[in-house]
């Protein structure tokens, strides 16, 4: 999906949200752990309830990987199920020498078919750049987590500026507004005025509202561009919202109310 197709996604929708399938196999309601796939089964109940109040999915690899062959199963019928005109996200948060890399990415641009996937910049330009070589597909690169560990390595500061702008500004020169992201999270919001001077065009993936008590409002109301500029992420807020026979309505619900709330601010 490129730019242009995204931004007038969230216009005609009304919506940034992007729904984290962060789908934990312990936590899926029990009636459902007797279906061949229940990973699956969960998350196109979710799809089918939210498809229409949100631009995006992201699907944390991590869920679906420590259940082996299954759950990479479960994650391909997943990103085949979600439809075309909804952006999606592996986050996987790969990076490695370049050889490695444009393998990361074949598998989850070309094998997965998935939109986007997120990077870890540590290893510097040639670890990103073979991410940045697929047309319509996205680098999303980790700028400010949302985690209070950020601040270890991150926040250090440097000679006139943090760790985390460095990276930021760094990256952005390797790519552009149309194959780059950055996430930056929720919490982070009293910094997110400051990254947007540094990256005016650039999408933001904002992970950290709901579950880590980021502020919506906040980061939306500090963070948008004209083009809004943000695909704000809520995973357990919104899948796990119920967790019974009606856990789908609970999650549409649960997005329906993030949805009203940022056409607000659109
Ligand atoms: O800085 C980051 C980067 C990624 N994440 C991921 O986003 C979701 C958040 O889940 P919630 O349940 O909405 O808290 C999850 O997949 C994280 O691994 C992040 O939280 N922060």
């Amino acid at each position: 999906m490129n730019r242009q197709e995204l931004v007038q996604l969230i216009r005609d929708r009304r919506s940034y949200l992007c729904i984290g399938l962060d789908t934990d196999i312990h936590k899926i309601p029990k009636h459902l752990l007797s279906h061949p796939d229940p990973m699956f089964a969960f998350n196109k109940a979710i799809i089918d309830a939210t498809k229409d109040l949100c631009v995006a999915y992201k699907i944390n690899t991590a869920f679906y990987e420590c259940q082996g062959i299954r759950g990479w199963e479960s994650l391909q019928r997943t990103v085949e199920y979600i439809p075309k005109e909804i952006f999606t996200i592996a986050d996987a948060k790969r990076g490695d020498i370049g050889n490695t890399s444009s393998y990361y990415a074949k598998t989850f641009y070309e094998t997965y078919g998935f939109d986007s996937v997120t990077v870890a910049p540590y290893m510097g330009h040639d670890s990103v750049q073979p991410f940045l070589g697929f047309p319509e597909k996205w680098a999303i690169v980790l700028g400010l987590t949302s985690n209070v560990g950020s601040a270890d390595f991150q926040m250090q500061p440097l000679k006139d500026e943090k760790l985390y702008e460095k990276v930021i500004r760094t990256c952005a020169s390797w790519g552009s507004p149309d194959n780059m992201m950055f996430v930056v999270g929720a919490t982070q919001a009293d910094v997110v005025a400051d990254i947007r001077k540094i990256v005016p065009d650039h999408f933001f993936l904002v992970p950290g509202v709901g579950a880590q008590g980021g502020s919506l409002k906040d980061i939306s109301e500090k963070g948008m561009n004209k083009e809004a500029g943000l695909l704000v992420n809520a995973s357990r807020a919104v899948i796990y919202a119920g967790n019974d026979e009606r856990f789908a309505d609970d999650a549409h619900a649960a997005a329906l109310q993030l949805q009203k709330e940022m056409a607000g601010y659109l």
